[in-house]
C-alpha cells in the first residue's frame, strides 16, 4: 500500500496528497508533517516496511470539508486519491487514483466561498513585455481573456479581478511584479505552470475541444497568440485539477482593457470602491452604498460594474435610462426586486448541476426559483425599449424545466440520492410500484407481528429492523419462556433476545428487495433528471445573467430614490459641472442630513487645475473623493448624489492620496508617494482626472514644496499632460500660481474662527487659505494644553526667524539693487524696479499675521527676483 501511495505522491508533488483508507483521508511523510500543523491535529506514525514509522494524520471522510478548506486558505492544493473500484473484489490492493486536485482558484465549496464575489483562477502568460491574461470562474463558468500590454496595466488588472490564484509561465514568475504584496497582502496563491502546457498546439487543441469551434478565428482569437497560450495554459491546468467534464465553461470572452475606465491599484483602494482601506471592511466602501441586490448572481455582477466603470457614452446611457425607467414606476419596480429575493444563485446551482454534483435539495431550490421568472417577465412588459426591454427578450421563462421538476421531486427531499424518497407520486410507474410493494410491506409486517404476538402470548412482541440483522422479533427476558421452537435466535442481549422466523425471513428478503430496487431505480431515474436538465445549460446561465443585470439595475434605482441620487448628464467635452455635491459614503455614515454639499466646475481650459487649500480636518480629501467618486459613479451608470451633475467622460481616474501604509515592502513612505506620483505622470492622459492630495508632504518643506510647484506646472501645460486635476495641499505658495497659469484656479474651505478655536464650515469658495490652523485642530483632538502651548510658542518663534531670514534676504538684494543702480547699470534703472525697492523700505509688517507678513515678503521676493 505504501508503493502505491508513493507512486500516487510522485505524481502529485506540490500538492498535500489526500489517500483515501476506509473512512479516513490519510497524509503521509511531509504532507502529514505540514497538515498536522495547519490543521491542528494529532499526528501519529505508521510501519511503512523502512527502521523509521512514516508519520502520519488522518481526517474523517465525511467532515473533510472543513479541513480541506483551512488547507485551501493557506494556499496549499489538495489531491484528492479515492478508491475507484469495490474493495470487495478487489484483487489485492485496493484500485487508487486521484479524483481531483483542490486549489484556491478551482475551489468550490459554498462553506469558505463568498457568494457575492467571483472566485478567480489566472493564467498570465509573459511575453516580450507584455502578457495574455485568462480568467476563469469555476462556479459559474465565466471565462475571459485579453491582452495587456504592460506591466503596470497587468498590475491594474489583477487588482481588478484579485484572483484567488495565478498559474503562470516562466518568464512571469521572474518579472518586475511585487509577488511579496500579492501573495502576502493580497493573499492570492501564485505557481508555475508546468512547461509542457505552454505548446501552442497543445493550447489552440485544448481550447477548440473546449468551446466547441474547429479554429481560433471563431472566437476572435486569431491575432491574439498570446490569449491563445493563456487561455489553452489555464484549460489544461482545469483538465489535470477537476478530471471532469467542465461543460459549464462553454463561452470565452475576448476584452479589450481599453474598453473600460483604467483604474490603478492605489486609486482603487484611495477610493474605498469595494472595501475599506483601514480595515477592508464592505461597510464604508461605495459598493456598500450601491449594492442593494438581491441575488448573489446581481451582487457579483454590481460588483465587477463597480471594478470596471464604462468610458462608451451610449454604454453609459443605456444603463443611465434603464435605471430612470425604473425609477418612474417605483411600485413596479419594488414588486420586481421582491420576486427577485428569494431567486438562488442560478448560476452556481447550474454549476453543479452540470458537474453532476447537484443533491435533490438543490434541485428544489432550482425549481422555486424558475418560479419567479414568469412574474418578473410580466413585470418587464411595460418598459417599451432600452436594456429593461432586453432583458425582457433574452430572459427565458424556462417553464419546461420549472414543469419538469414540479412533477419529479418531492418538495422535502432528501440530500443523499441512495437511499430514495426523492420522487413524487404519479412521475414514474415502477417507481410507484415498488414504493407501494415497500408500503404493503409494512402492513404485512404489522400483520405478521400481530398474529405471532396472538400465537405465542407475548404482549409486548416487536419486528424491529437494524442495517446489520435486517427484520427480527425482539423478545424482552420475562418472556423468554413463551418463546416457540420455531422461533431462531439471531442475537442474545442483556434485556433481550432477537429471533427470525422463516415466515419473516422470507417477508424480509421481499421487502428488502423491492427496497433496494427501489432506491438504484430512484437513484438511476434522478442521474438522468438531472443530466436532462444539464443539457439546458446555456439557457439557464444566459437567464442568469438577464437576472443578474436586472438586479443591478433594480439596485442602482433604488439607492437612487432612497438617497435622493440624480441623473447625471454625459458629456464628451470634458466638462464636469458637479451642483451641490456629496459624498455618498461620507453622507451615509453620518446618517444625520448634516453632509454640506459643494460644487465642482473643471474643465479642458481655464479650469483644468483647482489648487484647494483650507485648514486640516477642512473637509478637502472628502471633497476630492467625492468628486472622483460622483465621476466614477455616473460612468457605472449610476445615479449621483448632487442636485445635478454634468460629467465629462474619463478615461482613467488617478489618485494620490495620504500614506498608502501598506504598500509594498521595502519602501519608504515617501518612495511610495514619489512612485505613485511618477505612474500618474507618466499614464494620465487630456480626458484623465487626477486626485492629489498633499503631494511632496513626506519630505522638507522646501523639496516638497518644489516637487509639488513642479507637478502643477507639469500638468497644467496641455502638451506635456493637461489632465482635469484637484491638488490639496498645505504649502500656501502653490497659491501663486494661480495668477502664473491660465489654467489654474484657488479655492479653499471656508472656517470661521470663534477666539481661539475655529468653526468647520465645510463649504469650498473660490480663493486660497492663509493659515492651516494645524495647532488648533491639535487641540480639538485633545492634544494636552501643555504641548498645545508649546507648540504655539515654538510655531511664533519660527515665523518670527523666517521673517528676519527672509527680511535679510530683501536686504541683501536691496542693498546689490542700490550698488548695481550707485553703478550706474542702466537696466536695472527701470522705473518698476525702484518701485519695488521703495515699496520695500516702506513695508510696514506690524499690522500684518505674520503668515500674511511671509506670504507678503514672498512676493516681493519673487517679483524682484
Ligand atoms: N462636506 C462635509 N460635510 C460634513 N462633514 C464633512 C464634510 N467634509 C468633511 N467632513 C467631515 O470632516 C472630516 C475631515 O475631512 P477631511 O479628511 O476631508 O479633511 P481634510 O481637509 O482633508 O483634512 P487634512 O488636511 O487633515 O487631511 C471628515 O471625516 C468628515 O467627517
Amino acid at each position: 500500500m505504501m508503493q502505491q501511495y508513493m507512486e500516487v505522491k510522485n505524481q502529485y508533488k506540490d500538492c498535500i496528497l489526500f489517500y483515501r483508507l476506509g473512512d479516513f483521508y490519510e497524509m503521509f511523510f511531509d504532507d502529514a508533517l505540514t497538515a498536522s500543523k495547519v490543521l491542528e491535529i494529532t499526528l501519529t506514525g505508521r510501519d511503512c516496511g523502512q527502521p523509521e514509522r512514516a508519520p502520519m494524520c488522518g481526517v474523517p471522510y465525511h467532515a473533510c470539508d472543513v479541513y480541506l478548506n483551512k488547507l485551501i486558505e493557506n494556499g496549499f492544493k489538495v489531491a484528492i486519491c479515492e478508491q475507484v473500484e469495490d474493495p470487495k473484489l478487489a484483487k489485492g490492493i485496493v484500485k487508487r487514483e486521484v479524483i481531483r486536485v483542490v486549489t484556491p482558484g478551482t475551489n468550490m465549496s459554498n462553506a469558505i466561498l463568498d457568494e457575492t464575489r467571483n472566485n478567480y483562477l489566472m493564467s498570465i502568460v509573459e511575453n516580450d513585455g507584455a502578457f495574455g491574461i485568462s480568467l476563469v470562474d469555476i462556479t459559474t463558468g465565466e471565462f475571459k481573456t485579453a491582452r495587456v500590454p504592460s506591466l503596470s496595466k497587468l498590475t491594474d488588472e489583477i487588482n481588478k479581478y484579485s484572483p484567488a490564484e495565478i498559474i503562470g509561465n516562466h518568464s512571469f514568475m521572474n518579472c518586475d511584479l511585487d509577488f511579496i504584496y500579492l501573495r502576502e497582502k493580497m493573499k492570492i496563491s501564485i505557481s508555475e505552470a508546468p512547461e509542457h502546457y505552454f505548446n501552442q498546439m497543445l493550447c489552440e487543441d485544448a481550447i477548440m475541444r473546449q468551446f466547441g469551434v474547429n479554429n481560433m478565428d471563431g472566437l476572435g482569437l486569431k491575432d491574439f497568440p498570446d490569449c491563445i497560450l493563456s487561455s489553452g495554459v489555464l484549460l489544461q491546468y482545469l483538465h489535470e485539477t477537476q478530471k471532469n467534464s467542465l461543460a459549464h465553461i462553454n463561452h470565452i470572452v475576448l476584452y479589450s482593457i481599453d474598453d473600460f475606465m483604467i483604474l490603478d491599484s492605489a486609486t482603487r483602494r484611495n477610493l474605498e470602491l469595494c472595501e475599506t482601506l483601514r480595515d477592508k471592511q464592505k461597510r464604508g466602501s461605495l459598493l456598500w452604498v450601491l449594492d442593494k441586490t438581491k441575488t448573489a448572481m446581481g451582487a457579483r455582477m454590481l460588483r465587477s460594474m463597480i471594478e470596471q466603470p464604462l468610458i462608451y457614452k451610449k454604454d453609459i446611457e443605456a444603463r443611465l435610462d434603464a435605471v430612470d425607467q425604473l425609477n418612474n414606476d417605483m411600485i413596479n419596480r419594488d414588486e420586481m426586486r421582491e420576486y427577485l429575493n428569494p431567486i438562488y444563485d442560478l448560476e452556481r446551482l447550474m454549476t453543479r448541476i452540470s458537474l453532476r454534483s447537484a443533491n435533490p435539495r438543490d434541485m428544489i431550490a432550482f425549481k422555486t426559483s424558475l418560479s419567479y421568472l414568469p412574474y418578473i417577465r410580466q413585470l418587464l412588459q411595460i418598459y417599451p425599449d432600452g436594456l429593461l426591454a432586453d432583458i425582457y427578450e433574452k430572459m427565458d421563462e424556462l417553464q419546461d424545466i420549472y414543469d419538469l421538476l414540479e412533477r419529479s421531486i418531492n418538495d422535502d427531499p432528501p440530500i443523499l440520492i441512495r437511499e430514495g424518497g426523492i420522487f413524487k407520486d404519479g412521475y414514474l410507474e415502477e417507481i410507484d410500484t415498488l414504493k407501494s410493494a415497500k408500503t404493503d410491506g409494512k402492513t404485512w409486517l404489522a400483520e405478521l407481528e400481530e398474529r405471532e404476538k396472538q400465537k405465542t402470548g407475548i404482549k409486548n412482541l416487536r419486528i424491529k429492523f437494524n442495517k446489520v440483522f435486517g427484520y427480527y422479533f425482539e423478545v424482552t427476558n420475562s418472556y423468554k419462556d413463551l418463546v416457540p421452537e420455531y422461533f431462531i435466535r439471531k442475537q442474545t442481549l442483556a434485556n433481550s433476545e432477537r429471533y427470525t422466523t422463516e415466515e419473516l425471513d422470507n417477508l424480509a428478503s421481499s421487502i428488502l428487495g423491492s427496497e433496494d430496487k427501489l432506491y438504484a431505480l430512484e437513484y438511476e431515474t434522478y442521474v438522468a433528471l438531472r443530466d436532462k436538465i444539464a443539457g439546458e445549460i446555456l439557457r439557464v446561465q444566459n437567464t442568469a445573467r438577464q437576472i443578474a443585470l436586472l438586479d443591478c439595475l433594480c439596485s442602482l434605482s433604488y439607492v437612487a430614490s432612497a438617497n435622493q441620487f440624480v441623473r447625471p448628464e454625459i458629456n464628451e467635452d470634458g466638462v464636469i459641472d458637479i451642483k451641490e455635491g456629496r459624498h455618498p459614503v461620507v453622507e451615509k455614515m453620518m446618517n444625520n442630513g448634516m453632509f454640506i454639499s459643494n460644487d465642482t466646475y473643471l474643465n479642458n481650459f481655464e479650469s483644468r487645475i483647482s489648487i484647494i487649500t483650507g485648514p486640516n480636518m477642512a473637509g478637502k480629501s472628502t471633497y476630492m473623493r467625492q468628486t472622483a467618486l460622483i465621476v466614477l459613479m455616473a460612468q457605472i451608470g449610476s445615479f449621483v448624489p448632487a442636485a445635478s451633475a454634468n460629467i465629462g467622460i474619463c478615461d482613467r481616474i488617478f489618485t494620490r492620496v495620504g500614506a498608502s501604509d501598506d504598500l509594498a515592502s521595502g519602501q519608504s513612505t515617501f518612495m511610495v508617494e514619489m512612485s505613485e506620483v511618477a505612474n500618474i505622470l507618466r499614464n494620465a492622459t487630456k480626458n484623465s482626472l487626477l486626485i492629489l492630495d498633499e503631494i511632496g508632504r513626506g519630505t522638507s518643506t522646501y523639496d516638497g514644496l518644489s516637487i509639488a510647484w513642479a507637478v502643477v506646472e507639469y500638468i497644467s501645460n496641455s502638451e506635456l499632460l493637461g489632465a482635469k486635476t484637484l491638488f490639496a495641499t498645505h504649502y500656501h505658495e502653490l497659491t501663486e500660481l494661480e495668477g502664473k497659469l491660465s489654467s489654474v484656479n484657488n479655492y479653499c474651505i471656508a472656517v470661521k474662527e470663534d477666539g481661539d478655536d475655529i468653526v468647520f464650515l465645510r463649504k469650498i469658495v473660490k480663493g486660497g487659505a492663509d493659515r492651516s490652523y494645524g495647532i488648533q485642530v491639535a487641540k480639538l483632538a485633545g492634544v494636552p494644553d501643555i504641548v498645545i502651548n508649546r507648540a504655539n510658542e515654538i510655531c511664533n518663534q519660527l515665523i518670527d526667524t523666517d521673517i528676519t531670514t527672509k527680511l535679510k534676504d530683501i536686504k541683501i538684494t536691496n542693498d546689490f539693487h542700490k550698488s548695481a543702480s550707485d553703478t550706474q547699470m542702466s537696466f536695472l534703472a527701470n522705473p518698476e524696479e525702484s518701485a519695488i525697492l521703495e515699496e520695500i523700505k516702506n513695508a510696514d509688517l506690524s499690522n500684518m499675521t505674520p503668515m500674511k507678513a511671509l506670504l507678503y515678503l514672498n512676493e516681493l521676493q519673487e517679483r524682484i527676483r
